[in-house]
């Protein structure tokens, strides 16, 4: 590619030319036969537009409230694991590209700098992630969360066991160290029959936790409780009487399981059980200003953004997440002038027309 990249996909190709085709394959990959990860992006495609002209938009506010904390635009770095295969810094310069672009950073507990080092690298409002870990894993890190000042316990719950990645299983990935499991489980042993992330997942994980452990959860920490990977209406309403205080519609980025909806599809549908009982967070396949446009005016108060921001980190380290974010600020900027929306909250449902409304004329 010739010059600076000029969206976040050229980041993509930037990222594919400097890192080793595992690596790649790790982050780029989607679980079997990919059907989801490819249409995570194509669904954005068939939703359109609906532009108002002559609003005032001299002024631009991407502003928002996320938990009570104030941030420059409706973006979140989503949790994703392993940054140090990307980077040599690691979380730690993903965190402070955050922090530049005043972003809230999700933190994996399966990532390569500890939650104790991410904390002390930057001043951005942290999430910290976790799986249904068994208890004591998940003790340690609420322990570790509220000692280090993040600001919220992101569970995300499609994960009983891993999705299966075939790249990763073909090229026998092998996972970086998560260091924050030391102490925690005995070495993990390395698979010579394919990726040993699976191996690190069958020690750590509880594939029994269910919604009535929720309540465990909470009994354990004061930290608002995020729950991410809801899909459908049913587990929003659950998610709620459960009394979790936000809900993140997610596929995990492709990587569990294949054949759910690209979950641009699936976010009307929990936004309409939640009844803006708890904010409605949404991730997977943001890849543009107008992505994020579409997933506010469908009733998402913001978007975690996953892959771009790792090739962002493998291109050129905190500059390149840093860039990669206000790529995405400016597009979005860009969007909100041109469809008359000055706000994000003068961003409503009728901006766009997805499929069904357009069915519905044709009828
Ligand atoms: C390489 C990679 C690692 C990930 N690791 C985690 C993880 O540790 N925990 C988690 O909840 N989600 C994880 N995810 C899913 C992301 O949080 C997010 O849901 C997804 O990447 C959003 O889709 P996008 O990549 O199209 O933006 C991972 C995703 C990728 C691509
Ligand atoms: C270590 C893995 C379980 C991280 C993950 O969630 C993923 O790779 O999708």
């Amino acid at each position: 590619m010739a010059g600076e990249p000029v969206n976040v996909n050229e980041f993509e190709e930037l990222a594919r030319q400097v890192l080793p085709k595992i690596s790649y394959d790790f982050f780029s990959g989607g679980a079997e036969d990919q059907h989801t990860l490819k249409q995570n992006i194509e669904a954005f495609r068939r939703i359109t537009i609906r532009p108002r002209i002559l609003v005032d938009v001299s002024k631009i506010d991407m502003s928002t409230i996320i938990l009570g904390h104030k941030t420059s635009a409706p973006i979140i770095v989503a949790p994703t694991s392993s940054h140090q295969l990307a980077h040599p810094e690691g979380e730690v310069a993903t965190a402070r590209g955050a922090a530049a672009c005043n972003v809230i950073m999700g933190v994996a507990f399966t990532s390569t700098c500890t939650m104790e080092e991410v904390a002390s690298s930057c001043k951005a409002v942290r999430f910290i992630q976790t799986f249904a870990f068994k208890r004591e894993i998940t003790a340690n890190m609420v322990q570790r969360a509220e000692r280090n000042g993040f600001r919220a316990i992101i569970l995300t719950a499609d994960t009983p066991r891993l999705g299966r990645k075939e790249a990763d299983i073909k090229n026998k990935m092998i996972a970086p160290p998560f260091k924050n499991f030391e102490g925690l489980i005995s070495t993990v042993a390395v698979s010579d029959k394919g990726s040993n992330v699976e191996a690190y997942a069958a020690e750590t994980l509880d594939p029994s936790f269910c919604w009535k452990d929720i309540a465990w959860l909470k009994s354990i920490t004061k930290l608002p409780i995020l729950i991410k990977g809801v899909l459908t209406g049913e587990d929003a309403t659950k998610a709620i009487e459960a009394g979790v205080a936000g809900i993140i519609v997610s596929n995990h980025g492709a990587r569990q399981l294949d054949y759910t909806p690209a979950t641009i599809s699936a976010l009307e549908e929990v936004v309409h059980a939640v009844q803006v009982k708890v904010p409605v967070l949404f991730d997977g396949g943001i890849r543009r200003g107008t992505d994020i446009f579409k997933a506010l005016a469908l009733g998402a108060k913001a978007v975690l953004i996953g892959r771009p921001v790792i090739y962002g980190l493998a291109a050129k380290g905190e500059t390149g997440v840093k860039q990669v974010i206000e790529m995405l600020k400016n597009e979005l900027e860009q969007t909100m002038a041109l469809a008359g929306c000055r706000t994000v909250d003068d961003i409503t449902r009728s901006h766009v027309n997805t499929e069904t409304e357009r069915m519905e004329c044709r009828m």
